[in-house]
């Protein structure tokens, strides 16, 4: 079984992860995962954060000579930012909580923010989980809540897309709508995506729509506000039978939707047609079958290739609707955990939007569910003998 943890604080030393139920013999080279980090760190719309770090990973176990062990696979990415937080973020002393003020810089400019973070932001984590977890610093929360996390789902998302590209699968986003403006390029196959998507500064495709997407995200910015958006994952076609029908959690739609929802700020996810499928006829929807080349195909792909909570032989789509940054320029109204006065919460640093970089982390955690789906299909502890395994199957559906 494939499964992976991620630790680490926003502020603090890194973000780490633990890969564990890897094959052995897998070819990694630290470059086909700093090229995924420095793409997650792209896009327009994100704050001072993103130009002070340089996100690299440092593998700590499990690949020797460029090839995984078998045994549990370790990364770290540093937190540049760290140098700047050390006395109120490291594990021992004061939490700088003796000083009244320390002066840090932030975006250029030197400001002073006090340790202790007491007020909470509507749409973060922060009010929630320090009642959870009895924190009076909501900083004890918010390190954790963070996107930060993401640069490690991103690093263990590189494997996993390795692992798919043995077998000629490959997984790519982009983003669909930015705000208010929708990309009228829709629906397009994945060569077409993969192409272009990275040269482009809101990963879109549609060339007319990114000019206004810009515009709408430097407005926001000057009014002190912020963007959601939407974004789709696309794949190249996979095997039929990835996931089950036969129980609610071996569902791959299920599976997918859920590490989807699991991204910051991910508050709806649709698999194919999704919520338009609902007001259409059956005929106007389902996917008509035909044979041709061996092979059953699809005459249209509105299920977004599965069915059944299987693949069913197309390509994967799949889109995840992101609310807008809670953090904003503009103040909100909120209450202080302590004095329980309200107040107008005010920001030193944040991203207008990251749409773009949450499509990056969405290939990332749909490319780990399928290496998982994949590995139940065709498990073994070496690659050869899962492509041995592969092999075979693919060889049966030709012979039926
Ligand atoms: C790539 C990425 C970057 C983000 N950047 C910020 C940010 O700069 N400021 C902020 O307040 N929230 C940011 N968020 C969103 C928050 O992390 C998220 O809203 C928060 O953890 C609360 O979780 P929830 O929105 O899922 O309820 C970002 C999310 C992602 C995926
Ligand atoms: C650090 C990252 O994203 C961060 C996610 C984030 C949040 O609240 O989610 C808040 C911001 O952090 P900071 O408060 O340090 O400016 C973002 O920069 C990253 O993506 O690597």
């Amino acid at each position: 079984m494939l499964r992976y943890l991620t630790a680490g604080e926003s502020h603090g030393k890194a973000v780490t992860a633990v890969i564990e139920g890897l094959p052995a013999n897998l070819e990694i080279e630290p470059e086909d995962i700093n090229r995924e980090l420095a793409r997650r760190q792209g896009g327009y719309g994100r704050g001072g954060r993103m130009e002070l770090e340089n996100d690299t990973v440092d593998i700590l176990s499990g690949i020797r000579a460029n090839q995984t062990l078998g045994s549990p696979v370790t990364f770290q990415i540093k937190n540049k930012d760290w140098i700047n937080w050390q006395e109120i973020m490291s594990p021992a002393g004061d939490g700088g909580y003796e000083k009244e003020k320390v002066v840090i810089e932030k975006d250029e400019k030197v400001k002073e923010v006090t340790p202790k973070v007491t007020k909470p932001r509507p749409g973060h984590a922060d009010l929630a989980g320090s009642l959870k977890y009895d924190q009076g610093d909501i900083r004890n929360i918010l390190e954790r809540a963070s996107a930060r996390e993401t640069a490690a789902r991103v690093a263990v998302g590189a494997v996993a897309k390795k692992l798919l590209k043995e077998f000629g699968i490959k997984v790519i986003s982009h983003v669909v709508q930015l705000g208010p403006i929708e990309a009228e390029k829709q629906g397009l196959s994945f060569l077409e995506i993969e192409n272009q998507v990275d040269n482009s500064p809101v990963r879109t495709l549609d060339e007319q729509a990114e000019e206004e997407m810009i515009e709408e995200i430097k407005q926001a910015k000057k009014a002190g506000d912020s963007l959601g958006g939407v974004f789709e994952v696309v794949t190249t076609p996979l095997p039929v039978g990835l996931g089950s029908h036969v129980q609610w959690d071996r569902k791959l739609d299920g599976r997918l939707a859920q590490a989807l929802m699991s991204i910051q700020a991910i508050k709806g996810v649709e698999v194919g047609l999704g919520f338009a499928a609902a007001d259409k006829p059956g005929s106007k929807v389902h996917d008509e079958i035909y044979y041709q080349d061996g092979r059953f195909q699809h005459q249209s792909n509105n299920a977004g290739g599965i069915e059944g909570g299987m693949t069913n032989g197309e390509s994967l789509r799949l889109k995840a609707a992101m609310k807008p940054i809670p953090t904003l320029y503009k103040p909100l109204e909120s209450v202080d955990l302590e004095t329980k006065e309200e107040f107008k919460a005010s920001v030193e640093r944040s991203d207008v939007t990251a749409v773009p970089a949450a499509g990056v982390v969405g290939e990332a955690v749909v490319a780990i569910e399928l290496a998982k789906a994949w590995l139940e299909k065709f498990g073994g502890d070496s690659m050869a003998e899962i492509k041995r395994n592969y092999k075979n199957y693919i060889h049966s559906l030709k012979e039926r």
